[in-house]
């Protein structure tokens, strides 16, 4: 059957349109998107770029590179490059939520992101933690954020919080809910039968038998024995220092983290480019570039397409698998 995958640049002044364009240029890729997006935005990035861009009707059939599907999304003001305008943030989230829309109803069979600028859609007047966040919302499900790159897969606890609320925002449901649905992705989006998870402490050294705090003895203990005797395989709670040392690694399926900044700097540290951000627990397969709108490089050409090639790649196989075991 044919994977159809919807695909969202995300903001007009960082790096999004332009890797669109790349894409654009791999015809294995490209055949699988259709942009959800503005069509000055991305002939302005081609022309940037100096790469043909053919822009094509939502039906119509890819047949050389250059090509692109597209449905319109066009956007108030013209766009500048590293200068995002908040009166575009409206456009830019119509474009992300008809996309995801169209993923709920079975119109297409999963979302690729590109990034959006956090601050530049919340200064549009629009309330927005994070793409994750915004497609549980709308989806009405839970949700878990994990970074993916080849040897290693790190999923979050908490996603995009201040680091001041993080501690009271863990509980043992919360850590229950995550685990649970990474064990079930791991499972069935990644086929891996039985799962073993590493499970990082909150505190140094995981909390050195509640001396230097008491979150992994009051809650982050009790919740993993309470799985294990429901069959997950969890180790820990891990120092988190320590759980990346590549021989830890090895034995491990994924790691979860409590935090975003406890996890992702190890993975991103590896190179961007290899790494792609996946949501867990919605009702159709979501990835994502795992780098921001890189607005300082935006318009230049030095921007590397390949965590897109790896997200359409990743969630074209995924949407593939979930349509085989439908
Ligand atoms: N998937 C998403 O929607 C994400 C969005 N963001 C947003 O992006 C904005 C900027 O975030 P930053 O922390 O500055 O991170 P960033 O990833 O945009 O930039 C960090 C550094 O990496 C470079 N870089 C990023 N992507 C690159 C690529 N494809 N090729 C070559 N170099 C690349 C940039 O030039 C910069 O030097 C923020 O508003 C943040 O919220 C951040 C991460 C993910
Ligand atoms: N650090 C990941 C990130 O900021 C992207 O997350 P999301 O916007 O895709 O939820």
């Amino acid at each position: 059957m044919t994977i159809r995958l919807a695909l969202v640049p995300g903001e007009p002044a960082g790096i999004g349109p332009e890797l669109c364009v790349r894409l654009a240029q791999r015809v294995d890729l490209s055949t699988l998107c259709t942009a959800y997006a503005d069509p000055d935005v991305l002939m302005q990035a081609a022309s940037a770029l100096r790469l043909p861009l053919e822009l094509l009707d939502s039906e119509a059939e890819i047949t050389r590179p250059g090509q692109l599907r597209l449905i319109e999304y066009r956007l108030p003001t013209p766009t500048r490059a590293g200068q995002p305008d908040p009166a575009n943030a409206p456009g830019i989230i119509a474009a992300l939520d008809a996309a995801a829309h169209d993923c709920l109803d079975g119109r297409m069979h999963g979302l690729v992101t590109g990034p959006f600028h956090k601050a530049a859609i919340n200064d549009g007047g629009i309330a927005y933690t994070g793409t994750t966040e915004r497609l549980a919302q709308q989806a009405g499900s839970d949700m878990v954020m994990m970074l993916a790159r080849p040897g290693l897969r790190v999923a979050l606890v908490t996603t995009h919080l201040p680091l001041r609320a993080v501690a009271d925002a863990i509980s043992g449901e919360q850590l229950e809910r995550i685990l649970t649905i990474t064990a079930d992705a791991l499972r069935r989006d990644f086929g891996i039968a039985s799962p073993r998870i590493a499970v990082l402490g909150l505190n140094p050294h995981a909390g050195e038998d509640g001396h230097l705090g008491r979150e992994e003895l009051d809650i982050i203990i009790p919740t993993l024995e309470r799985l294990r005797a429901r069959g997950l395989h969890l180790d820990g709670p891990l120092p988190a220092d320590t759980a990346f040392l590549p021989h830890k690694l090895a034995t491990f399926d994924a790691v979860v983290a409590m935090y975003h900044d406890q996890g992702l700097p190890v993975l991103k540290s590896t190179g961007l480019e290899h790494a792609v951000n996946i949501t867990l627990g919605l009702p159709y397969p979501r990835v994502a570039v795992d780098h921001g709108t890189a607005l300082d490089i935006a318009g230049t050409g030095r921007a590397t397409p390949d965590s897109l090639f790896a997200a359409v790649a990743q969630c074209a196989q995924f949407a593939a698998q979930r349509e085989q075991d439908a």
